[in-house]
């Protein structure tokens, strides 16, 4: 999959521009606060027609504008797709050559993408909302039905929580049994995602750190039994609820669900988010990267474009290396933001197209190798 072209209006401070970037390696640099990000959350909304920064429809358009426009030329398979999207503030509306693309699974597979930033970096060590975030979002690129068991969800939980907060307890019990319906079929899609790219992963691991470390990763359900949840999930779903009443009643929200499960990954048993030096946790992370983007290749025949914002300074030169590596094999586009070029080892033959980002302009590429 390769973005051909890309044409932004009025897209944050990305005002008017036009990129047609190479088949590789496409490197953005500028000082900060220039648009490099801007240009990567971009790509990944013709993607998927979410930001990856939470942000709202009203942020993603330039100040004093009515409306931006993302506009991209896609291939896959030699195929050649257009791809438009109209952000107001009221909501977003997409084309995929022309035609109105009511849902997000119209989109589904034109463009796949892979994000790795900072932010996930500390995926490890921060609090359980960023491992949710990172696991919902790999789910989402393999799975077409996650999307929706998702919405079903939390919908459900919108209506339980009203009740909770209004302290009615006439319909909790309907409520209940709803939400372990659902809750069980984002967990299961969640689980069947973790299985398939859990030998990856480890293979990554030991790759990228060179040594046997065993490293592991667990799902783990909040506050339902575990081997209740492998025989009868959804009784697990409901008995959890039910213990956790009292807790509900105080908090006057939902205390039990996938809303609330967690990712934990292991280092030779022990818990990489307290034991795991930085190194380690980073390499976790670009381990998990690795396993997803190998996963949507094997999906989809076809390997996802990667965004890398600032990805470049937070890698040591080694872990560097060996992810362009990793890159250069699987003939991947690449967009890697930065603020210097010295951060990128991407030194050897393979072809790169440098940008400038200054106040939202970008200057023509340079190919270098
Ligand atoms: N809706 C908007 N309209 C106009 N400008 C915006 C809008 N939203 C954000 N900006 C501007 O975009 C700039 C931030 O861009 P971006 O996050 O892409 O920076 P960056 O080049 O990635 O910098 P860094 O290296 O610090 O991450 C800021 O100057 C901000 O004021």
């Amino acid at each position: 999959m390769r973005l051909i072209k890309l044409k932004l209006s009025s897209f944050r401070n990305l005002k008017n521009l036009e990129l047609v970037p190479g088949q590789k390696f496409n490197v953005f640099y500028g000082k900060n606060g220039q648009g490099k990000t801007n240009l990567l959350e971009s790509i990944y909304l013709l993607a998927t027609m979410k930001s990856f920064k939470q942000a709202k429809n009203s942020d993603l358009i330039c100040f004093g504008a009515e409306f931006a426009l993302v506009k991209g030329t896609v291939e896959r398979d030699l195929v050649r797709r257009e791809i438009a999207l109209l952000v107001e503030r009221q909501g977003k509306k997409a084309k995929v050559d022309a035609k109105l693309a009511s849902r997000v699974d119209d989109l589904f597979g034109n463009l796949n993408v892979v994000l790795f930033t900072p932010e996930e970096i500390g995926m490890v060590r921060g609090g359980p909302e960023s491992r949710r975030r990172y696991l919902d979002r790999a789910v989402f690129t393999c799975d077409l039905g996650y999307l929706k068991a998702y919405h079903d969800y939390a919908k459900i939980l919108k209506n339980r929580n009203a009740l909770l907060k209004h302290n009615d307890t006439s319909g909790l019990e309907v409520w209940s049994e709803r939400l372990a319906d659902s809750a069980v079929v984002v967990i299961n899609r969640r689980l069947a995602h973790l299985r398939e790219i859990e030998r990856l992963f480890q293979r990554f691991y030991s790759e990228i750190s060179g040594n046997d470390e065993a490293v592991e990763m667990e799902y783990r359900l909040h506050g339902v039994d575990r081997e209740l949840f492998g025989q009868e999930p959804r009784a697990a779903l409901v008995e959890g609820l039910k213990a956790h009443a009292a807790e509900e009643r105080r908090r006057l929200t939902t205390a039990v669900g996938p809303h609330r499960d967690d990712l934990s990954f292991t280092l030779n048993g022990r818990p990489a988010r307290s034991f795991a030096s930085q190194g380690q946790q980073r390499s976790i992370v670009l381990a998990l990267k690795m396993a997803e983007i190998e996963l949507i290749r094997k999906t989809f025949d076809a390997p996802p474009v990667l965004l890398l914002d600032d990805m470049t300074s937070e890698l040591d030169r080694e872990r560097n290396g060996n992810l362009m590596e990793f890159l250069r094999k699987r003939e991947m586009q690449v967009f890697i933001t930065t603020t210097s070029l010295d951060n990128i080892a991407l030194e050897g033959s393979d072809e790169q197209a440098t940008f400038r980002i200054s106040e939202g302009q970008i200057s023509q590429p340079e190919v270098i190798g």
